[in-house]
């Protein structure tokens, strides 16, 4: 566990940078600092491993007082990955990996065996481990970061918004990635970022910091979606919280109605014909490719002039990616794809809706009871 306490950073006489930051983190969860730029985010990491020192208060590792050990090893005891991966451009992949253990005296050949695995644990080809890290894509670098940062095993990692350099389809895979790593691995993960979005798709814990080192609010991020506890923090979390804060809603409830389908073979075939307003095209697997609207049937015969779908809609998904796929259809209904991306069925919005109202229902009931 960490613990902040009473901690101030000022760099000069003007205003704090961290001003009286009191928060307990907990052990092998993610916890994410937020907030708008300046607020003081990477200030309140690089304190954690006397990066930058405090002006006053006391941070405790695992009860111990950090002002206590020595900074060079404090650091190396925890993995640090930043924002520009920070990868050392002359030696190779392996090798960057190996730097931590091998400043902790473990042999190279051990140390680059384990580098093997550990570019195999982040998702990357072994043979990606000679190349040097300009030879690599933005996110295959973002990868050995967090690759270079485990190599010691540490029970600590720092993540200072180590995924905003990429595009943000490789964003949405780097953050699933780390999702994934954090179920095998368990991490105690301070995590930075000033996207709210990013934050409450990793965060167990959200702390949301504002422009002055002032701790706004620190909760669960269904939480702080639903109920921000100021003008600032709503602010800060956007107008689209309604919406995300389905995220945290399981869709296991919604009705998956059967849908007429078409495959792709069949469309050249004018004697197949289609009765529902909207029929779906799939391929011999299964997966959806579009829709076909009852009155041009006869004119669509390619795969390519059929209407373009929604998002999909993964079976067992949360609300939010339910509603999403039934409002981005054309077809206004939701198509709804199996874990192998089968089409399953479809969902409907206004099904949807009534899930939401029957939950605010049930939480309306629960803060009643709670309150009385
Ligand atoms: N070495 C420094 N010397 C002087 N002032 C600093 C130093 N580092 C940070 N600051 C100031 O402290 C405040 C907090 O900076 P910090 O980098 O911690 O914020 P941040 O929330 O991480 O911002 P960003 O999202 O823009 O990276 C800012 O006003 C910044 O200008």
């Amino acid at each position: 566990m960490i613990e902040f306490r009473n901690v101030t950073k000022s760099y000069d006489a003007g205003r704090p940078a961290v001003d009286d930051l009191t928060l307990a983190i907990e052990r092998g969860r993610i916890t994410v600092f937020v907030g708008p730029s300046g607020c003081g985010k990477t200030t309140s990491l690089r304190m954690i491993n006397r990066m930058v020192e405090p002006t006053s208060g006391q941070i405790l590792l695992d009860g111990q007082d950090v002002a206590q050990q020595k900074a060079a090893e404090l650091r190396r005891s925890m993995g640090y990955v930043m924002q520009s991966s920070g990868l050392m451009p002359h030696r190779t992949v392996l090798d960057n990996i190996a730097t931590v253990p091998r400043l902790n005296g473990v042999a190279r050949s051990a140390a680059r065996a384990r580098a093997k695995e550990l570019l195999d644990v982040v998702g990357l080809a072994s043979e990606l481990g000679s190349r040097y890290p300009g030879q690599l894509s933005g996110g295959q670098q973002q990868r050995v970061g967090v690759a270079r940062a485990l190599a010691a095993d540490p029970p600590v990692l720092l993540m200072d918004e180590p995924f905003s350099a990429v595009d943000p389809v490789v964003r949405a895979e780097l953050q699933a990635e780390l999702i994934r790593l954090q179920n095998d691995l368990a991490k105690t993960i301070v995590f930075v970022t000033h996207d709210i979005d990013e934050a409450t798709i990793l965060g167990d814990k959200v702390a949301v910091l504002a422009v002055g080192g002032r701790l706004a609010q620190y909760a669960a991020p269904e939480e702080i979606l639903r109920a921000p506890v100021d003008d600032f923090v709503a602010g800060f979390v956007g107008r689209d919280r309604g919406f995300r804060h389905l995220s945290f809603l399981d869709g296991d409830h919604v009705t998956i109605h059967p849908i007429e389908t078409i495959e792709t073979s069949q469309l050249a075939d004018p004697t197949v014909s289609v009765r529902s307003p909207w029929t779906l095209l799939v391929d011999p697997e299964g997966r959806p490719h579009g829709w076909i609207p009852a009155a041009t049937r006869a004119s669509i015969t390619s795969q390519a002039e059929a209407v373009p779908g929604g998002s999909l809609y993964t079976r067992g998904g949360s609300l939010r990616s339910a509603l999403d796929a039934a409002l981005s259809s054309p077809s206004g209904l939701g198509v709804t794809i199996d874990d192998d991306g089968r089409a399953v069925g479809v969902v409907r919005p206004a099904e949807v809706f009534d899930l939401i109202e029957a939950g605010r229902l049930d939480r309306g009931r629960d803060h009643f009871n709670t309150a009385v």
